[in-house]
């Protein structure tokens, strides 16, 4: 073989030198995603049991052999739909982290500077609505659609103002309760249910309301605005990591970040904020 080495009594090709190393990766990334998770158990024991068919089978032990294989056959199956939500997180990271991802234009990121949404209704909503202890929670799309979420709530389909953020997380509104969901610049949808996080590292001082937005960027690569009820702090979310206690301009600092790509001014105070959950 061509570009290929000894050691010991093994030849190694080159080809085999990226095989090993690529599935360590998947390996790695599977166990960051299963972490901290019932699922990680399941998973380990099921790798057991795949080790010990593989054992059996090179042994030539023929009964076990088999017996292990009908689990093995009906356990991809059954594997598939309890690690459901693993699975699509999964995919989900291997999306985000394709340059594919980068390269493909977001809408709001493709716009010119003067032609992308306009963050000052959200920063000026979630200080009043701060200073009035109403909780709120906003999600933006970003290159994940938010459809199915959206569809769980009342279709809105409007231009964003403060003015209506503020009526709509009215506690006596009929809308407040649930998630606004934000695409390409409007109000999809609001009332919208967001799936929560089972991460066991969400501080327990958290309510529902913070471990929905962080459920919903663990599955999406959308970013989550969320006004705390109970101490009217403004926090961000995204990918797991919630960005808490921001002040007006750290808002606005974070979201043209988040949103747009635009780095930080390094006289932006962003040092009152701090990642709380890691993805
Ligand atoms: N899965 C969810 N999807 C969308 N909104 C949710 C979800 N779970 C809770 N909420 C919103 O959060 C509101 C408050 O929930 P909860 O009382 O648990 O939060 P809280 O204790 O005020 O928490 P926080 O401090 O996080 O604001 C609900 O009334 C609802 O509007």
């Amino acid at each position: 073989m061509i570009g290929s080495f000894t050691v010991g009594f093994l030849r190694i090709g080159w080809v085999d030198v990226i095989d090993v190393l690529l599935v360590t990766v998947l390996f790695y990334q599977l166990y960051k995603l299963l972490t901290g998770s019932v699922a990680l158990k399941i998973f380990l024991g099921f790798m057991s049991i795949y080790l010990l068919y593989l054992v059996v089978k090179a042994t030539g032990m023929e009964l076990l052999t088999s017996i292990l294989g009908q689990f093995m056959s009906v356990g991809v199956l059954a594997g598939i739909i309890l690690f459901q939500q693993e699975i699509r997180r999964f995919l989900l990271t291997i999306g985000k982290a394709t340059a594919l991802d980068r390269v493909r234009v977001f809408p709001w990121r493709r716009e010119a500077a003067s032609e992308r949404m306009n963050i000052t209704p959200f920063v000026e909503a979630a200080k009043s609505l701060a200073g009035k202890q109403t909780g709120a929670l906003i999600a933006f799309a970003m290159a994940s659609d938010l459809k199915f979420f959206a569809d769980s709530g009342d279709l809105i389909d409007a231009t964003v103002s403060k003015r209506l953020l503020m009526s709509i997380f009215n506690k006596t509104s009929p809308l407040h309760d649930g998630a606004v969901i934000i695409t390409r610049g409007r109000i999809q949808a609001a009332r919208c249910i967001l799936p929560v996080s089972e991460n066991p590292d969400v501080p327990a001082s958290m309510g529902l309301r913070h471990r929905a937005a962080i459920g919903l960027t663990e599955v999406t690569d959308a970013i989550v605005l969320v006004v705390s009820e109970e101490t009217g702090q403004i926090s961000l979310v995204r990918g797991g990591e919630v960005f808490r206690n921001l002040a007006s301009a750290d808002l606005r600092a974070r979201l043209n970040e988040f949103l747009f790509d635009v780095a930080p001014k390094p006289t932006a105070s962003t040092g009152s904020t701090a990642a709380e959950v890691a993805a």
